[in-house]
């Protein structure tokens, strides 16, 4: 650990830690890396809850303030630490193109990303319960939905959503697609344009950051898992995905 007064409380595989992972490497701003498994219910313990009552990831703690919400965060840095002016632009249309996607996405791409991964992973691999076709269906036809959706909107013909340079918004996006990559559907496939995008995308942060941040997500199915402790599988089927 370096003496930075920065901490940051992540596990990889949670869509928004990678995105406030690869923005603070990206950016070379230090920090303290502390790695949570959420899958050993790392995240429940009361030390934690004091740095996040919310007891989720990431979580951020600068000094003796903490915060919660990686949209909040990456602006909190962006600003904090001055990052290049593309990150989260200060000319007034292309910033509004980037808070549009944040607010967005909260109720499309993160959700119906989320529930691809909980359907064809979460659900069969960690609580064993495999998940009706019928309702499968229904949610990978909500995903194509949104990702249609994001295509047309958000990315038009631009090279990234705010238009000539990558900002924040393209990496909170690509979490979210690469976590349903990790769930063994080729959604750039038929999608050339968002390939293009995320190809673009990679090399603006560096391919070796991008899939060092995707290590663990992307070998997920090949894991072995040990069945959850008590209290997270308490937690987990207490998520509305569960009653399928
Ligand atoms: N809107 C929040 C979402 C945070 C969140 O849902 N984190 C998940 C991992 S992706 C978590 O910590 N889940 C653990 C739990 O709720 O038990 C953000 O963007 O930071």
């Amino acid at each position: 650990m370096s003496s930075s007064e920065l901490t940051l409380y992540l596990d990889l595989l949670s869509q928004p830690c990678r995105s406030v992972y690869i923005f603070a490497k990206a950016n070379r701003i230090p920090f303290n890396y502390c790695k949570l498994q959420l899958l050993k219910g790392e995240h429940l313990t009361q030390e934690f809850g004091k740095v996040s009552v919310l007891h989720k990831v990431p979580a951020l703690k600068d000094g003796n303030f903490t915060m919660a919400e990686s949209t909040a965060m990456l602006l909190y840095l962006a600003r904090k630490y001055k990052t290049p002016n593309h990150w989260y632009p200060s000319d007034l249309q292309k910033r509004a193109r980037v808070d549009e996607y944040l607010a967005w996405q909260h109720t499309n791409t993160r959700p119906h990303g989320s529930k691809v991964f909980w359907t064809k992973c979460v659900s069969p691999t960690i609580l064993g319960k495999e998940v009706p076709s019928e309702k499968m269906n229904a949610v990978m036809a909500e995903f194509v939905t949104t990702m249609n959706n994001f295509e047309e909107k958000f990315l038009g013909n631009k090279p990234f959503i705010a238009g000539d340079e990558i900002s924040v918004a393209d990496l909170v996006a690509i979490v979210e697609i690469m976590q349903v990559i990790a769930s063994g559907v080729n959604v750039f496939e038929e999608r050339p344009k968002l390939g293009s995008w995320k190809q673009r995308l990679v090399e603006a942060v560096g391919e070796e950051l991008f899939l060092e941040a995707h290590e663990w997500i992307l070998s997920f199915s090949k894991q072995k898992f040990d069945p959850p402790p008590p209290e997270l599988l308490q937690r987990l089927r207490s998520n509305p995905l569960y009653n399928h």
